[in-house]
């Protein structure tokens, strides 16, 4: 176990992967500068890490082509100066974009968490939650909720099911996921399969991910009706709890 995560001179970083297209959620800008609640997507999420007291660095990973736009669109909506914010340019896929990020951490960062810029609505006690995991000693964390679902797994090519798994051994996982930096790093400098989230790669090192309770409002927003949701719940948060 790190001793280093004890040591209050060393801080957490947040990577924030925003440089997908948003494909799922129909044609329009990338997913991440479009609005809810008439603010970027982004600047939700951005703001959402930003509101953890832990979090002291953020590194966002912008599509290629919007980096000066996004640091633009940041400086607009004054976020706070006790956090230190770089924006970086993503890759072609979700694993790309974060290996970009983690490659321009400050020496001084020994926690590291992954957030979707696609969750903006995640709580502070959802990424607290998360961070203190890590700094009490697991090398990776991720918030996760049980199913409301049953699972099939199915053959893709006859659409016969083959299986159905255990659902009450099953999560549905969220982000932020919470590293260990040196474990985050080696992860994706080993693993070049195609995975879709960090915490598998962690996996793949043979290293224990634990599980902490995840929030429904911590959902990724991918499809139009998410879009519709998000809208509602940060309508009754602004109605409620002047957010
Ligand atoms: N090349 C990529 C692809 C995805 N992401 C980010 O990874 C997060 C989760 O990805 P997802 O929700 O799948 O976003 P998109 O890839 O934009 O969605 P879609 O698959 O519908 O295009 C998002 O914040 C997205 O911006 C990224 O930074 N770089
Ligand atoms: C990382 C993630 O949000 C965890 O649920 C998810 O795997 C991202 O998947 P996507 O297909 O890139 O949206």
């Amino acid at each position: 176990m790190p001793t280093s995560h004890k040591d209050t001179n060393l801080r957490t970083a947040a990577v924030i992967p925003a440089a997908g297209r948003g494909l799922r959620l129909g044609p329009g800008a990338p997913k991440a500068l479009r609005t809810l609640g008439g603010v970027p997507i982004l600047v939700h999420a951005v703001r959402a890490m930003a509101r953890a007291r832990a979090v002291q660095v953020i590194v966002v990973v912008a599509p290629p082509e919007g980096v000066a736009e996004v640091r633009a669109l940041l400086d607009t909506h004054g976020l706070p100066d006790s956090t230190d914010i770089m924006v970086v340019a993503g890759g072609d896929v979700r694993q790309d974009s974060v290996r970009l990020g983690i490659a321009v951490l400050p020496e001084d960062v020994d926690v590291v968490l992954v957030h979707d810029a696609a969750r903006p609505l995640v709580p502070v006690e959802t990424v607290e939650a998360v961070v203190e995991a890590v700094r009490a000693g697991a090398l990776a964390v991720v918030p996760g909720l049980p199913l409301a679902d049953t699972v099939k797994s199915v053959d893709p090519e006859t659409c016969e099911v083959t299986g159905t798994p255990q659902r009450a051994l099953l999560r549905a996982v969220q982000t932020p996921q919470g590293f260990d930096r040196a474990t985050l790093a080696k992860a994706h400098a080993t693993v070049t399969q195609d995975v879709t989230d960090d915490a598998s790669m962690v996996e793949q090192l043979g290293v224990p991910v634990l599980v902490v309770p995840g929030h429904e409002e911590a959902f990724k927003v991918t499809r139009p009706l998410d879009l519709v949701l998000a809208e509602a719940v940060l309508a009754r948060r602004r109605a409620t709890d002047g957010y």
